[in-house]
């Protein structure tokens, strides 16, 4: 039964995961919609909440300030948050579920679309469904990896590796090891050395080889904790395994392609030479429902027509 004070209406939201990278999805159109850090905290917490690595707030980049000027280029305006209810950039998964949404919504077909983000328009394909009904994969178009100046190191516990900085829009620290158990338990966030590199904190990627431009990786996301995949990390850790392999696609003018396994299935990447890099992998949305206006706080419900 759904109690509404004051005539709030209930709050509708929708669940989906990218290679379990998973999401509370809050359609909120024309941006009336104030959630607070809090509340989406809230919202994603395992236990007392829906539940989600992050929160994908769909609003028409129109209706929002960060997103106005970019109105013309992209309709929709992805507006992610950590489970923590910390704002970041870019997410690469959620790019993907949030294009999983537009479709399944009606509010997008199969083929090309663009969709705005904090780190600039990206574009998205969504490939048609198979015969036996199975979704097409959808393919974004991530933008140009970046490769911050200066060495870094990650640490565990009394062990500590070199990373490579990589900024996929957001910030990343990539380290090899031998074993992905070398991470630990992964419940805090690895030491990462100087601070100042990562003035906003920084998402740790722990990378093996599996085979000839294949690797796997485990990774830490700010804001989040140990999550089952991370689509900007996977990025992260395609284009610092490419450069380790010598491979670099804007010199040798020849794309570069990996297969990136993480915990929670497996993502294709390429680094064209262009330096556009492209990661192609599933995007699900399984679930819908609402919630009950009592439990938010009332600057949502105030927020509400
Ligand atoms: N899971 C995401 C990354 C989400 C943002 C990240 N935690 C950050 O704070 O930068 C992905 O798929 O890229």
């Amino acid at each position: 039964m759904t109690h509404a004070p004051h005539g709030a209406a209930p709050l509708t939201f929708l669940k989906g995961h990218g290679t379990e990278n998973d999401f509370v999805i809050v359609p909120d159109p024309d941006g009336l919609l104030d959630l607070s850090a809090a509340d989406v905290a809230r919202l994603c917490d395992r236990r007392a909440g829906i539940g989600g690595d992050g929160l994908l707030r769909v609003v028409r980049s129109a209706a929002h300030p960060e997103a106005a000027a970019l109105a013309d280029q992209a309709e929709w305006f992805m507006d992610y948050r950590n489970s923590d209810g910390s704002i970041a950039e870019m997410c690469g998964n959620g790019v993907r579920v949030f294009a999983r949404y537009l479709q399944c919504a009606g509010l997008a077909d199969a083929g090309d679309l663009a969709i705005a983000t904090r780190a600039g328009v990206r574009g998205v394909h969504i490939a048609k469904d198979a015969d036996d009904g199975t979704p097409g994969d959808i393919t974004v178009r991530m933008g140009r990896a970046v490769f911050p100046d200066g060495l870094v190191t990650v640490s565990v516990g009394d062990r500590t590796w070199p990373a490579v900085h990589v900024s996929m829009g957001n910030p990343h620290a990539v380290a090899f090891v031998a074993s992905l158990d070398d991470a630990g338990d992964l419940l805090r966030a690895p030491a990462v050395v100087p601070a100042e590199a990562y003035p906003a904190g920084t998402n740790v990627e722990f990378v093996v080889d599996r085979g000839p431009r294949h690797v796997a990786l485990r990774v830490h996301e700010r804001g989040s904790g140990e999550t089952r995949s991370c689509g900007t990390g996977a990025c992260a850790v395609m284009v610092a395994a490419a450069r380790r392999d010598g491979h670099d696609p804007v010199h040798s003018g020849h794309p570069v392609t990996y297969t990136v396994d993480v915990p929670g299935g497996r993502l294709v990447i390429t680094e064209r030479a262009d330096g556009e890099i492209e990661m192609t992998g599933p995007a699900v949305i399984l679930a819908q429902g609402t919630v009950d206006p009592v439990w938010l706080s009332p600057g949502i419900a105030q927020h509400r027509p």
